[in-house]
């Protein structure tokens, strides 16, 4: 209606004598067109939208109090919390500055290039080994190499980072693109690996810590000592974390994070590319009814590991319901399956690994420092994983994360203290 009416008035207009004369000639034609040019005049008194206008305008007069109340800005529910505008709220509140804020920028891109890779894994090629080995004497799949590639590009182009450290590079590398900030970034590019072939969830983890104030690496420094003064800057405790987080990539990309003032889940929306917060202050609940370890290393575990797990399964301590068993052999998602529902994750050392299999740096104080901020714990079983400061970049911890009852029970069987309440 509205484009043709515009046409009709054009059409009157073209026919160059003011429509006036011609109106009086040819009633009938004039009616509809001028009742359609109506619509385009601002809202005249009686119309339908004047009314709900009307409506509005006493609507709103009867709602203010007397003293004429700023109008708010309805929000409206196109309004997205974005990863973006919530670092923005961070940087303006001064939680963070916006060096980090790239640096995390960054890491939210690696980690929406990785997702696409790994979700076309199986129709590119992508699948199966890439026929080298990492320092931990792990064959790389393909998606580790390319990954670790993927997440390293990102954080050099930040131009915020001074040293990366990475679970699939021997040594931590000191970045020449930086352009300030210096951030320390710690990651397991891609965590779980062993589940991709199978298209079961994957995941990457991250650290992001501050330049340690003795060891500022200095243009002149020879490799050796730049070497060294890496390695000081990335074994630093998980207490100084200033952010942790993880990104899921399962039957959605889901980038959890903290920085030390609440865990934000944002899940990626591939139609607009950004991740939209769907996870606001995560509270993990103070007692859950799951918990996920690799039974399949029961033989290899301390009477006191066994009594514990032995326990759980007991009906008859949990008013006749056991704790049900998860375990997908990917730390990403049984940990977020963990911090959602509740119950405890754990890795112990056994006979074979006495500090069992995840490394303390870039797996076990990030996941601990999220779980701490949720309401949870991290525990090494004996002490509070953040406390544990790393003699070695890839040094492997025993790590028990999850709700506060259960890390606490466990800690209490493994150092024959009374049970908590
Ligand atoms: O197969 P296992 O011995 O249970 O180990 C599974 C654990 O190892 C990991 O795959 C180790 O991580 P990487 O894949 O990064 O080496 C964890 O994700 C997982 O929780």
């Amino acid at each position: 209606m509205a484009a043709s009416a515009l046409a009709s008035a054009s059409a009157m207009q073209r026919a160059g004598v003011a429509t006036g004369k011609q109106a009086a000639s040819q009633p009938a034609l004039l009616a509809p067109a001028l009742r359609a040019a109506a619509a385009f005049r601002p809202v005249a008194a009686g119309t339908a939208t004047a009314r709900r206008a009307g409506l509005r305008v006493v609507a709103q007069a009867a709602a203010a109090p007397a003293a004429v109340a700023k109008p708010t800005q309805a929000k409206s529910q196109y309004q997205l919390q974005t990863l973006t505008t919530w670092l923005l709220d961070l940087e303006k509140e001064g939680v963070i500055d916006n060096e980090l804020a790239a640096v995390i920028s960054s890491i939210g891109t690696a980690c929406k290039q990785i997702g696409s890779l790994v979700n076309r894994a199986g129709i590119s090629n992508l699948t199966g080994l890439a026929g080298e080995t990492n320092v931990q004497g792990e064959d790389q799949k393909k998606l580790d190499v390319i990954s670790n590639e993927v997440f390293a590009n990102c954080l050099r182009s930040s131009g915020r980072t001074g040293v990366i450290a990475s679970e699939e590079e021997d040594q931590p590398v000191a970045v020449e693109e930086t352009f300030s900030g210096d951030y320390v970034v710690v990651f397991d590019p891609l965590d779980g690996s062993s589940n991709i072939d199978a298209g079961i969830s994957v995941g990457s983890i991250f650290g992001i810590y501050e330049p340690s104030p003795e060891c500022t690496i200095e243009d002149m420094d020879d490799p050796e000592e730049m070497m060294k003064k890496c390695v000081l800057n990335v074994c630093q405790a998980g207490n100084e974390l200033l952010c942790a987080g993880y990104t899921l990539y399962s039957s959605a990309t889901i980038l959890v994070l903290t920085v030390g003032k609440g865990v934000y889940g944002f899940t990626f929306d591939p139609l607009i590319g950004e991740y939209i917060l769907s996870h606001p202050d995560i509270k993990i609940p103070e007692k859950g009814k799951i918990y996920s370890f690799n039974e399949g290393n029961y033989q290899l575990w301390t009477d006191e590991q066994r009594t514990y797990i032995d326990s759980l399964k007991d009906p008859s301590l949990w008013g006749g319901k056991p704790y049900s068993s998860r375990y997908i052999g990917s730390l990403v998602g049984d940990f977020h399956r963990t911090l959602l529902y509740g119950g405890i994750y754990g890795y112990p050392g056994d006979s074979k690994n006495p500090n069992g299999k995840l490394r303390l740096l870039y797996e076990c104080a990030p996941m601990s420092m999220i779980c701490e901020q949720a309401g949870g714990k991290g525990s090494t079983g004996f002490k509070r994983v953040l406390d544990v400061v790393p003699e070695k970049v890839h040094q492997r911890e025993p790590l028990f994360v999850g709700s506060p009852w259960e890390v606490d029970y466990l800690e209490s069987v493994l150092q024959g203290k009374p049970a908590p309440k």
